[in-house]
């Protein structure tokens, strides 16, 4: 068993759709940890440029505008929300509209660089928690004491996506899996473990028993070169 005291933060990297918001929520509540959505902070600052009218194509204007976000996120696995300047974008972020440009704000590299320092900053204020998305375990949190890559063939994460949104095309879909995917990996690697990364792989696995694979790695240690 884990001491409910100690310092623990775990870092899960992923493609869409392999499981990473749900499987570390429920891993968070079962370490007693808070809950970290990377993800959820890149698609609150896309909501906020969309709704600014920033020129998405403008690099410039771009990050500037991430850069003045008034970004408040939820860190407790029992609690999804997000504002941003003191407006409740947690529903809003999810529609497709903010899946299919957040990309554009995930490939800025300035804007990058703001949200790494505002992640490394809120998990720096948690004694135990549980950080999700595309670089925690590469670049915002290195040095976390389990590292994650949470993976699933393109199928389970089409067929899962698929089942999460309801009614949707596949031509949607596969904008919103592959393609993201595609264009995320120009920034970030998180189709390959790099040192010191387990891979897991959900394909044939359940919600439940990726939760457990999770948590056993986090009991087993640090690293897969311990
Ligand atoms: N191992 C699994 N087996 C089956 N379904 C899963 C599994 N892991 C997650 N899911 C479901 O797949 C959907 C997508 O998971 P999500 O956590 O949103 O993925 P991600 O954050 O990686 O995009 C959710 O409805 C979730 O409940
Ligand atoms: N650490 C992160 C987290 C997310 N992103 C990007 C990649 C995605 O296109 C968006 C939204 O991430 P999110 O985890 O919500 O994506 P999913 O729809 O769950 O696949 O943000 C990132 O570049 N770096």
């Amino acid at each position: 068993m884990i001491a409910a005291q100690s310092r623990l933060v775990v870092a899960i990297d992923g493609p869409s759709g392999s499981g990473k918001s749900s499987v570390a929520k429920e891993a968070a509540r079962r370490l007693d940890a808070a809950y970290l959505d990377t993800g959820a902070m890149y698609r609150a600052v896309t909501w906020h440029c969309l709704d600014a009218g920033t020129d998405l194509s403008d690099a410039a204007a771009v990050a500037q505008a991430v850069r003045d976000a008034d970004l408040d996120i939820s860190t407790d696995p029992g609690t999804e929300r997000v504002l941003i300047h003191g407006t409740d974008v947690t529903a809003t972020i999810r529609e497709q509209f903010v899946s299919e440009s957040v990309s554009a704000v995930a490939t800025n590299l300035e804007a990058r660089a703001e949200l790494v320092r505002r992640q490394r900053e809120l998990i720096g204020e948690h004694a135990r928690i549980v950080a999700e998305g595309r670089d925690i375990t590469t670049v915002v949190a290195p040095d976390a004491q389990t590292r994650i890559l949470l993976t699933a063939s393109e199928e389970a994460r089409m067929r899962r996506r698929g089942l999460q949104l309801g009614q949707v095309d596949g031509a949607a879909l596969k904008r919103q899996v592959v393609e993201r995917d595609a264009k995320d990996s120009t920034v970030s690697n998180f189709t390959t473990a790099t040192d010191g990364v387990y891979t897991l792989d959900s394909s044939d696995l359940d919600f439940e028993q990726t939760v457990e694979a999770v948590i056993s790695l986090v009991e087993a240690g640090s690293s897969p070169l311990d």
